[in-house]
Formats: structure tokens, C-alpha cells, sequence
């Protein structure tokens, strides 16, 4: 029965998910959905201002909370540890289709270019953006991250999920962290950007900017040792042109496997 629902739940979940980022594409760039990140209820700045922010700590507080080893050491004393990080993805569903739901325009506009050539020059940056998050789930292993490889491998009777192994190649070998990358150059060019939007990319550039540094790194470092300290040296976190001193050691495609 168990194996049943590991299967249904994570496959779930997962297609959930791709119907969320999908909606996170058209929220960012307010096109192709009803509702974005420059429209919604009417709403005085300083209520718009506290909403969006109680929404964007909703997310950091869950996305970072229950991606951190403590936490998941305590969870999956309630949760089975197949299901666990399926858990985690309806979690981060949830609270993103309540900000896409619950966001408050803030319609000035900061910038808007004007020049039909620059105009798509931003949209094909932003696209460039999504593309680089896309492609750099798949290369540190997508269905792991997104709890479908730990369900169907419960479901079919396998023993617990291997870690999913430490990569350095191909993005990963040019920067640290693509995936944030992505999403950084996915928020940030736009053609018009609105006041709304500016809050929108600003809080999350901070929001990964720390967690980045102060907790997701901080896990890896404990997690890989001297393995990670050594890619740090070597390679950049964010910006590809802010190299490392060259010639340190692991420079192999994938490198130990994590421990289960
Ligand atoms: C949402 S992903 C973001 C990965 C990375 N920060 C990025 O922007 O590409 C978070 C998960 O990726 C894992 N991770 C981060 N760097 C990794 C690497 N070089 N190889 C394998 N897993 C990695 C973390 O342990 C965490 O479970």
C-alpha cells in the first residue's frame, strides 16, 4: 500500500511542480498568465509592501527550513524518508501559489526600454536565465531534487535512495551555484521593470545571496570537507569572471559519491 502511494505522491507532487515553475516563468516576466507579478488586487503601498514581504519570508522560511539536515533529521521521524523531499516540493508548491495568488502589484515603473530590439533582448536574457536553472537541475541530478527518484525507487521495493553525488562539471566547473545564476538573470531583465517587480528581484537577490553563503554551503562544506573548500577556492559562486586561483586538485567531472 505504502509503495503504492510513494508512487502516486511523488509523481504528484513533481507534476505539480512543473506546472508551478512553469506559472513562475509567465509571474516573473507577466506574460501568458492572468496573474503576475504586475497586476493583482489594488492595494495602498505600504499594506502592498508588507504583504509581498510576509510572502517572500513564507517561502525563504520553508524553502530554507526544511532544506537543512537538522530538519530533515527530525522529519523523517514523522514523514518516511521516501517521501521526504516530495514533502518538501508540495511544501514549496503550496507557499508559491499562494504568493503568485496573494501578491500586490506595486505598478511604478522604474525602468522600461523602449527599442523593440532591446525590448527582446531582455525577454531572451530572462528565457537564457530559465534555460541555465532547467539545465543545471539536470546536471546535479533533477529527479533526485525533486523527491521523484526516493519515491519510485520506495515504490518499487528498493532499499533507501544513495545521495545523489557532489558534481563539478560542465555548469557547475563555471560557477558554483548556476542555478541561483539563472535565476538571478531571470529576475532581473526585464524590458519594464515596475516597482512590484524591483521588491520581487531584490528580496530574493538577498535571499540567496544568504542562504547560499551562510547555509547551503555551510551544509556542503560539512558534508564534503576539504572536497568542497578546494571547489570553492577553484570556483567561482555567482559570477563566472571572478576565477579562483587556479591549479588546486579535484578538477574531475563527478566526484565521491555523498554518503547514504
Ligand atoms: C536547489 S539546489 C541548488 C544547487 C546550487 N546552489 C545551484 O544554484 O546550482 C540545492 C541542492 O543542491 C545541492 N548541491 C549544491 N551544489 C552541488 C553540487 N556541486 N553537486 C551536487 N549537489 C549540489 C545541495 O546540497 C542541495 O541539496
Amino acid at each position: 500500500m505504502f509503495r503504492l502511494f510513494a508512487f502516486l505522491y511523488g509523481t504528484a507532487n513533481y507534476a505539480v511542480f512543473l506546472l508551478v515553475f512553469l506559472y513562475a516563468i509567465g509571474f516573473v516576466s507577466g506574460v501568458g498568465v492572468p496573474k503576475h507579478v504586475d497586476n493583482g488586487v489594488p492595494t495602498a503601498w505600504p499594506m502592498a509592501l508588507a504583504i509581498n514581504l510576509v510572502l517572500l519570508s513564507l517561502f525563504a522560511v520553508q524553502h530554507s527550513g526544511m532544506a537543512r539536515p537538522a530538519f530533515k533529521r527530525w522529519f523523517t521521524r514523522i514523514v518516511p524518508a521516501p517521501i521526504e523531499r516530495s514533502t518538501f516540493v508540495l511544501a514549496a508548491n503550496l507557499v508559491l501559489v499562494l504568493l503568485y495568488w496573494q501578491w500586490r502589484p506595486l505598478p511604478m515603473v522604474v525602468w522600461d526600454a523602449e527599442a523593440e530590439a532591446a525590448r527582446w533582448l531582455l525577454y531572451g536574457l530572462a528565457a537564457l536565465g530559465w534555460l541555465l536553472v532547467l539545465a543545471s537541475t539536470f546536471l546535479i541530478d533533477h529527479f533526485d531534487l525533486f523527491g521523484v527518484r526516493q519515491s519510485w525507487r520506495a515504490a518499487l521495493g528498493r532499499g533507501p535512495t544513495p545521495a545523489a553525488p557532489f558534481v563539478t562539471r560542465a555548469l557547475y566547473r563555471i560557477v558554483r551555484h548556476p542555478i541561483m545564476l539563472g535565476f538571478l538573470i531571470a529576475f532581473w531583465a526585464t524590458p519594464t521593470m515596475t516597482v512590484g517587480h524591483l521588491l520581487f528581484a531584490s528580496v530574493t537577490t538577498g535571499y540567496i545571496l544568504v542562504a547560499v553563503k551562510c547555509l547551503e554551503e555551510r551544509d556542503l562544506v560539512a558534508e564534503f570537507g576539504d572536497t568542497y573548500r578546494d571547489y570553492q577556492r577553484r570556483v567561482p559562486m555567482l559570477l563566472p569572471w571572478r576565477r579562483g586561483p587556479a591549479g588546486s586538485t579535484a578538477d574531475t567531472g563527478r566526484v565521491r559519491a555523498r554518503q547514504v
